[in-house]
């Protein structure tokens, strides 16, 4: 029997990609790939890491698209933050099942289904073993969940921020246009800005940059993965401070 893996971490803050949900559709929640994702999640939390989760909304509504077809953009992005809320319901009722205590905190107020963002009543949270979904991105038009993401892991004070998304980490190129872009196993925060890659944006990374907080970028669609990052093995891309030598 394989070895139960040994966390390297005491307390993360996983973002989730919103488009990762669709799977092979082109809108909304693959069911099956929600229960994977949670089961991975539940997984990892069982190795008594503190969970702290964003997800994001691609899957449903991007203020940007939207706002590029004539939508004005902050209404489009506030759309966009409640999608982020739509799938935070559907993956804390995916935990839950799994026996898992959650709470989500949203960064719009709605009482009813969400508790508000309170900084210290999070940690708390997750000082008693409850994984916290952090729902509605950072409550402003003009970011992106990312960028929550970041935000959110220096707020709790998290040892990392991991990425987990379409691509297997970060490229000289958006692998999706350029087949054969090569991928970085390190690289540092201030490539990621002079090169311009785009695989988070430029606000998120610079505030990952100024506070010290290592940002790992890996697929999620690979089954596994998490429990892999989470345990320090080389999967996907470190993005740091200092030189990659
Ligand atoms: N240099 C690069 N290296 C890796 N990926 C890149 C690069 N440039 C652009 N990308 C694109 O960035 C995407 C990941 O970021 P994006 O913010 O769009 O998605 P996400 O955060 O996974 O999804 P969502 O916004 O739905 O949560 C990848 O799908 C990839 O095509
Ligand atoms: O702080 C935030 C976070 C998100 N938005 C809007 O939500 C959508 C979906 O988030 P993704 O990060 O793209 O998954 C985003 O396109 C924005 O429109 C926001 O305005 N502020």
């Amino acid at each position: 029997m394989a070895d139960t893996p040994r966390p390297i971490y005491r307390r993360v803050l996983l973002k989730l990609s919103g488009e990762a949900l669709m799977g092979d559709g082109s809108y909304g929640i693959d069911p099956r790939l929600m229960e994977e994702f949670a089961e991975e999640i539940v997984q990892v939390h069982r190795l008594g890491v503190e969970m702290a989760l964003v997800i994001g909304g691609g899957n449903i509504f991007r203020g940007v698209s939207a706002a590029s077809q004539g939508m004005d953009r902050a209404t489009a992005d506030y759309v966009g933050m409640l999608a982020t809320v739509m799938n935070a319901l559907a993956l804390q009722q995916a935990l839950e099942k799994r026996g898992v205590a959650t709470r989500v905190q949203s960064a719009i107020d709605m009482k009813e289904v969400a508790e508000p963002f309170i900084r210290r009543r999070a940690i708390r949270h997750l000082e008693k073993g409850r994984i916290v979904i952090f729902a509605a991105g950072t409550g402003l038009p003009f970011f992106t969940t990312d960028t929550a993401a970041a935000l959110r892991a220096v707020e709790i004070g998290a040892s990392v921020l991991l990425k987990a998304t379409k691509v297997d980490g970060v490229y000289d190129a958006d692998p999706v246009k350029v087949p054969d872009a090569r991928k970085y196993d390190r690289v540092t925060f201030d490539e990621v800005l002079h090169k311009d890659l785009k695989v988070m944006d430029a606000t998120a990374i610079s505030m990952a940059r100024d506070n010290k907080l290592p940002v790992i970028v890996f697929n999620l669609r690979k089954s596994g993965n998490i429990l892999k990052v989470v345990a320090g093995e080389p999967v996907g891309t470190l993005v740091q401070g200092g030189s990659n030598a």
